[in-house]
């Protein structure tokens, strides 16, 4: 839970410091909405409630008159050392060393030495005390924080609210403290500098009673900024904490922009509460310079006058003793620890009292226009974390056992910080995406404006919206160049010296063996990794790049659905609001639309971990199919996908205007779908049409063949080969392969039967 505001009833808080619930203000009261940076009639309402967090503090202090009275009896000893701390060093100087009696000086001091032992005695005491006054504040504040716990059965918040009760009751601990100390210790040297010499008092007090004045003054504005800042520090590190275990997924969906964005808001937010609490910050050092040092520098200047006026050295010493012994360290802990821990203190009491008034649990279907997205590695049911999070793009992992960490995906791209030749997502892509519409569009159909639906097809099939691509029609959707990878700098390149050229609005399909570096290359071309030489373009904008990453979506073999709607989910990669007629269409065209209806609907909520992984697919698919990005990049991302659904799919994103695909291929039908194939094999990658490909590479043929299930053959030796036959119309079946000449079957087969009838990609023909 990203738990980083103030808002909330503050009822829990100061009906724990005030007694019985009773006392408790209700959600809505007007001490709500406390904490709320910028201040305005929200912020006054948090100063209401900060009052009457002050009063019913009062009230609780006055409930426990007992433990308050140990607490006032076992500080005066500490106020008696005070005391004689200066009181007796001026002694030790004035009767003694100064008069030539050692004896009395040291007596003196030994007197004022005892002090020191009975004031440690006291501050002993003094924590006994202080327990019985502050854990029937904790008690009181896990009993209320258990109640609610089993009453919402939401064990991860009961364990987050515990913890903060201990930090309540610690920072209570320390305020007690700190504030009785000054109290008591200010008693104290007052009282000796009065004892020893009144004029001194002139001297001291009123710079004094001036320092402590100027904090008070600043306590409440610092106290807020100081919340603020807190507030701030705290959705900076939740925001970091969803994004940067999901930064491979940023910058496979492109989303590094939008993320940054994101993020810079947040730290543009810290950085100004940081700004606002420093210039607060300059008055509290400047009430510990009035009222701690500047009585030093008085006392100094002022001691002819008092040396005249009846003031011995010895009483000059002593009052400079109470001053830097004393009262400077008394008030700097003041300062500080009322300041810090005082805010800190709000800040969790109004936070505990929150969970009377739990936020909703669930994102409104237009969570878009509301803020921020949930994300995959928010746990499901978990609300969105406050703030503007324009983008941000699912983590990896998220859901036990469906949505696998990258690390659990072997031969996936590269684990966050494995990959030595990764791009940070930060340095990848400095600026927003382009907007869709600064770039000419390939296929300007008049009614295909981006992000709109044109209006169904005749064929009756939505006709696609039009992409733009990113830089017209003559240039290349990808563009490789001679480009060399590898994991490490003694590894064997993955991929050596490639160069290819994938046109805009084509279709490619990358085979090769196990771990041959198929999905290095779709990682190459969306910039996750980069080339130890070479070049690659996308759009023809170098990769990688901020226009090469708003060119292109990655869909990865392990689809992320976080829980949210399902609208939510597919209009997750777009900039805006997406009418909910494209979404239905884009559903339709992929082959989500039976699930959808399944699912009750685009206004659904999804529950990831109970889809199953086509399914999973399907959303992702659909997700990446309605982005604005021309290229699609699936790897294996159909491998959940039963033949017929991944058909439809390939063939949605084929039909795309202006969009190109680039498919890693798993079945040879996803191959045959392709007007082009290309080949990995390290140095001898072959690049052609599927026919082409069967007459030039065995590789391929056999790779074709291996597609089928049978009993296991040598590589390259079919179990039937009919080449440049006179007419073979059959192409093949599971185990056949081949076009109109040529025909190869990797298992036994019986009879290959003759037609012209070619269906999905070559399907046709006898099982042997
Ligand atoms: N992060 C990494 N660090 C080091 N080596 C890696 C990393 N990722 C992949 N490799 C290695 O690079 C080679 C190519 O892996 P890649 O995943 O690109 O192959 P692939 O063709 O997609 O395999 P598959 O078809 O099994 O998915 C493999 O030998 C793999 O072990």
């Amino acid at each position: 839970m990203t738990d980083t505001s103030a808002r909330g009833g503050p009822e829990a808080g100061p009906a724990a410091l005030g007694g019985p619930e009773r006392d408790a203000t209700g959600p809505g009261g007007p001490e709500r909405g406390a904490a709320v940076p910028g201040g305005g009639p929200e912020g006054d309402r948090g100063d209401k409630g900060g009052a009457a967090l002050s009063v019913r503090g009062l009230r609780f202090l006055l409930g426990r008159r007992r433990a308050l009275a140990r607490l006032v009896f076992w500080s005066v000893l500490e106020t008696g050392q005070t005391f004689l701390m200066g009181y007796g060093t001026a002694r030790a100087l004035d009767e003694g060393f100064l008069r030539g009696r050692a004896d009395t000086g040291l007596a003196w001091l030994a007197v004022t030495g005892a002090g020191v032992l009975i004031g440690a005695y006291g501050t002993a005491r003094i924590h006994a005390a202080l327990a019985a006054l502050v854990e029937p504040l904790r008690d009181r504040l896990v009993h209320r924080v258990v109640s609610r716990g089993v009453r919402t059965g939401d064990p991860g918040t009961l364990s987050g609210l515990t913890q903060q009760v201990e930090i309540a009751r610690d920072t209570f601990a320390g305020l007690v403290m700190v504030s009785r100390s000054f109290v008591f210790t200010a008693a104290g040297a007052l009282a000796g500098l009065f004892a020893l010499a009144p004029p001194l008092l002139l001297v001291v007090g009123p710079p004094l009673a001036a320092g402590v004045a100027l904090f008070a003054l600043t306590l409440r504005p610092l106290a807020r900024r100081q919340e603020e800042f807190l507030v701030a520090d705290e959705a900076l590190a939740g925001h970091l904490g969803t994004v940067c275990p999901g930064l491979r997924d940023v910058t496979a969906t492109g989303a590094e922009a939008q993320v940054a964005a994101g993020t810079g808001e947040r730290v543009e937010a810290e950085l100004r509460a940081a700004r606002a609490l420093a210039h607060w910050g300059v008055l509290r050092v400047a009430s510990l310079t009035v009222g701690g040092q500047l009585p030093i520098v008085l006392l100094l200047v002022t001691a002819p006058w008092l040396l005249a006026h009846g003031v011995t050295a010895g009483a000059l010493v002593g009052a400079l003793a109470y001053v830097t012994q004393s009262l400077l360290p008394a008030l700097r802990n003041l300062v500080h620890g009322l300041g810090t821990s005082g805010s800190r203190l709000t800040v969790v009491l109004r936070r505990l009292s929150r969970t009377d008034a739990p936020e909703p649990r669930h994102a409104p279907a237009n969570a878009r226009a509301q803020g921020p997205r949930p994300t995959d590695d928010t746990p499901a049911g978990t609300p969105p974390s406050p703030g503007p999070v324009p983008h941000q793009v699912p983590g990896p992992g998220s859901i036990p056992g469906r949505n696998p960490a990258p690390e659990a995906v072997p031969s996936r791209g590269p684990a966050p910080g494995a990959a030595p030749h990764r791009v940070p997502a930060s340095e990848a892509v400095p600026d927003r995406n382009p907007a869709p519409e600064a770039v000419p569009s390939r296929s300007p159909a008049p009614e295909a404006v981006p992000g709109r639906v044109p209006a169904p097809g005749a064929s009756g099939q939505p006709a696609p919206r039009s992409l733009s691509a990113a830089a017209g029609a003559t240039v290349p959707a990808v563009e490789l160049a001679g480009v060399t990878f590898a994991y490490g700098p003694a590894s064997e390149p993955v991929v050596r010296g490639l160069d290819l050229t994938v046109p805009a609005g084509s279709h490619l399909a990358v085979v090769g063996p196990s771990g041959v570096g198929k999905s290095t290359l779709t990682a190459l071309v969306a910039g996750l990794l980069t080339p130890r030489c070479g070049t690659i373009r996308v759009g023809g904008h170098p990769v990688p790049g901020p226009e090469a990453a708003a060119g292109r979506v990655l869909i990865p073999q392990e689809a992320y659905v976080f829980s949210g709607t399902l609208a939510e989910n597919l209009a997750y990669l777009r900039a805006g609001p997406v009418p909910e007629e494209e979404l239905r269409a884009a559903s339709e065209a992929v082959g989500l639309a039976p699930l959808a209806d399944r699912l009750g609907g685009l206004g659904a909520r999804v529950d990831p971990a109970s889809l199953s992984a086509g399914e999973r697919q399907l959303i992702a698919l659909t997700r990446a199919y309605l982005s604005d990005a021309p290229l699609a990049l699936l790897d294996e991302a159909t491998c959940h996908l039963d033949p017929g659904t991944e058909e439809r799919a390939e063939r949605a994103f084929a039909r795309r205007p202006g969009g190109t695909l680039v498919v890693v291929a798993h079945r040879i039908s996803s191959a045959r779908r392709a007007g082009r194939v290309l080949v990995m094999d390290g140095r001898n990658s072959a690049h052609g049409r599927h026919e082409e490909l069967m007459r030039t590479s065995a590789l391929y043929r056999d790779l074709v063949g291996s597609w089928a299930p049978g009993p296991s053959r040598r590589r390259s030796e079919p179990a039937l080969a009919l080449r440049d036959a006179d007419r073979v119309d059959a192409v093949a079946g599971p185990g056949l392969a081949g076009d109109g000449r040529h025909v190869v079957a990797h298992r036994p087969v019986g009879e290959v039967q003759a037609s012209g009838d070619l269906r999905d990609g070559g399907s046709l023909g006898r099982e042997g």
